[in-house]
């Protein structure tokens, strides 16, 4: 399995770094515009190897905008993996991105795919729902290929959450006694945290946690990405690293898993023409099955006001691309 992460950031590097650690790829090529950059954090991920006992090779590569041969030695990889685009700094919406980030995603997704025309696509870069819909449109790919990243990383938020919340009424669970799912849109304001389905050790979790305590929990799995954002200045990398590289992993195993991720909708959900997050499963094909949940009530009603603020971002993309 040979893997292409764009952006040699605090993302695309710790995705890197995860792959590398997991020892399922032969290859992972890091890209970024940056001179050396790539380089560099390539080989300080391979100078870990030994430490960490792993056999794939991570190869650090700069390639400029419009430099033709820059892809080359992406070749026939397997996932392309895009992170490259700027970080939201504290105070903005990732929606505020639009403008630097969809010339940036186009451009790499345009160079990616004429060296990786079989590739599977999952990306990063925000606004992640947009960016995704865009690489879909722009690079024509079959929908299976091209996936969003943002409900692995905002589900393994809600858990976290959860966990904490259940502490705090005196049981000591951790994230992984939890499941629990997020849908919707990778947004602040309209992410939906689907607590009627998630769970403490298989028991719903309203059994433990009160109707105050939940909507807490809601709330800061909402602003979870803002809330690291306004800690570290610029915003968080180690779950979203890890949320990518989780998913690269069930493709790469086809282990047929079912996460959140952000895929073309086509009537799924009563929605069209628009990539949103919903649960699915991924293997070896990519997204090989949208799962479609009994939305009710309030759920629905805040997905459809998700999806809508989807295609609201949707629509500013001519402009962006100016
Ligand atoms: N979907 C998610 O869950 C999620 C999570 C975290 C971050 N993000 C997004 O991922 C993106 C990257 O975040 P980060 O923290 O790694 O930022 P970063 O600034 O650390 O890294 C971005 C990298 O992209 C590179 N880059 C820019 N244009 C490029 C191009 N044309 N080709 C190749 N590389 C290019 C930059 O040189 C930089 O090294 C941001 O848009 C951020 O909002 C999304
Ligand atoms: O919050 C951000 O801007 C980055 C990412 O989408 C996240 O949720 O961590």
């Amino acid at each position: 399995m040979k893997v292409t992460v764009v952006g040699a950031g605090n993302v695309g590097a710790t995705v890197a770094n995860v792959l590398a650690g997991k020892n399922f790829c032969s290859e992972v090529m890091l890209v970024d515009i940056k001179k050396g950059y790539a380089e560099g954090k390539a080989m300080d991920i391979m100078q870990t190897s030994h430490l960490l006992n792993f056999d794939t090779t991570v190869i650090g590569v700069t390639a400029e905008i419009g430099d033709e041969n820059g892809y080359a030695p992406t070749a026939g990889s397997d996932v392309v993996v895009v992170t490259s685009g700027m970080p939201r700094k504290p105070g903005m919406t990732r929606e505020e991105l639009i403008g630097v980030n969809a010339k940036i995603v186009k451009g790499v997704v345009d160079q990616a795919v004429k060296y990786s025309p079989n590739a599977i696509f999952i990306i990063i870069s925000n606004p992640m729902d947009t960016m995704t819909f865009l690489t879909l449109k722009d690079s024509k790919l079959p929908r299976n290929r091209v996936i969003g990243q943002g409900g692995m990383l905002d589900s393994s938020r809600f858990r976290y959450f959860l966990s904490k919340a259940l502490e705090k009424a005196g049981y000591k669970a951790t994230p992984t006694d939890i499941d629990g799912m997020v849908i919707g849109g990778h947004n602040d304001k309209t992410m939906v945290p689907l607590t009627s389905i998630a769970t403490y050790r298989g028991i719903p979790v309203t059994e433990f946690l009160s109707k105050e305590a939940l909507d807490d929990v809601v709330a800061q799995t909402k602003v979870g990405g803002a809330t690291l954002t306004g800690l570290l200045g610029t915003s968080a990398w180690y779950a979203p690293g890890a949320a990518a590289a989780a998913m690269v992993e069930a493709i790469a195993l086809d282990s047929k898993k079912l996460m959140p991720c952000c895929v073309y909708l086509d009537g799924e959900y009563g929605e069209k023409d628009l990539c949103v997050g919903v649960p699915v499963i991924l293997g070896k094909d990519g997204m090989e099955k949208i799962v479609e949940l009994k939305l009710e009530g309030d759920e629905k009603a805040k997905f459809e006001a998700s999806v809508q603020a989807a295609r609201d971002t949707n629509a500013k993309l001519d402009e962006a691309l100016k």
